[in-house]
């Protein structure tokens, strides 16, 4: 019997570009720099879960959310299987602050951490950037420092902006 967990993760950039991680400070992830987000909660929608999530993590409101991905985690001999929709933004406002949960940080594109970030981040990060279609990944993980198994490929769907409004 598997286990599924359907959750969040957006990543915010500014007007000049650079990209606003945050560093985990407790929980599934702590030590690693990630974008904001976490699981959806019974009754909302996968976008309003997203929203309430980067307000809760780093203090910021999103206006508009673009949807730019969708990332599936399977765990050998761990039924979990994660479902994570990947946002992004540029579309916000509010003061960038540091929660319980999350310590924010800009990056440049070229200083992004990628050796403090989940394995998987510097698989599909280029999909993101690079624009176009959203792309699908899968990672099968043994523990959390290793993947057995990858793939990220393009949809054909193109990213979808929605009002959070
Ligand atoms: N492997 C990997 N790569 C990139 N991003 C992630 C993963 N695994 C993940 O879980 N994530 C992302 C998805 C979410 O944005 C967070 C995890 O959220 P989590 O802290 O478990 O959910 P919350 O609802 O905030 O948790 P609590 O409030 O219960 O602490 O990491």
């Amino acid at each position: 019997m598997s286990s599924r967990k359907v959750l969040t993760l957006t990543l915010v950039r500014n007007s000049v570009g650079d990209i606003l991680l945050g560093l985990k400070k407790r929980g599934f992830g702590e030590g690693k720099w990630n974008g904001f987000g976490g699981k959806v909660e019974p009754g909302e929608s996968i976008l309003q879960g997203a929203a309430r999530e980067l307000t809760e993590e780093c203090g910021l409101k999103a206006h508009s959310l673009t949807k730019v991905g969708l990332l599936d985690f399977d765990f050998i001999d761990d039924p979990m299987r994660l479902e994570v929709h990947v946002f992004c933004t540029s579309d916000y406002s509010g003061t960038v602050i540091e929660t319980e949960e999350m310590k924010p940080k800009w990056y440049k594109v070229e200083d992004i951490p990628f050796h403090e970030m989940w394995l998987d981040d510097p698989i599909w990060f280029s999909w993101y950037l690079k624009g176009g279609p959203q792309f699908k990944g899968y990672f099968l993980y043994k523990g959390l420092d290793k993947i057995v198994e990858q793939e990220v490929k393009s949809t054909d769907v193109p990213r979808e902006t929605t009002s959070c409004t």
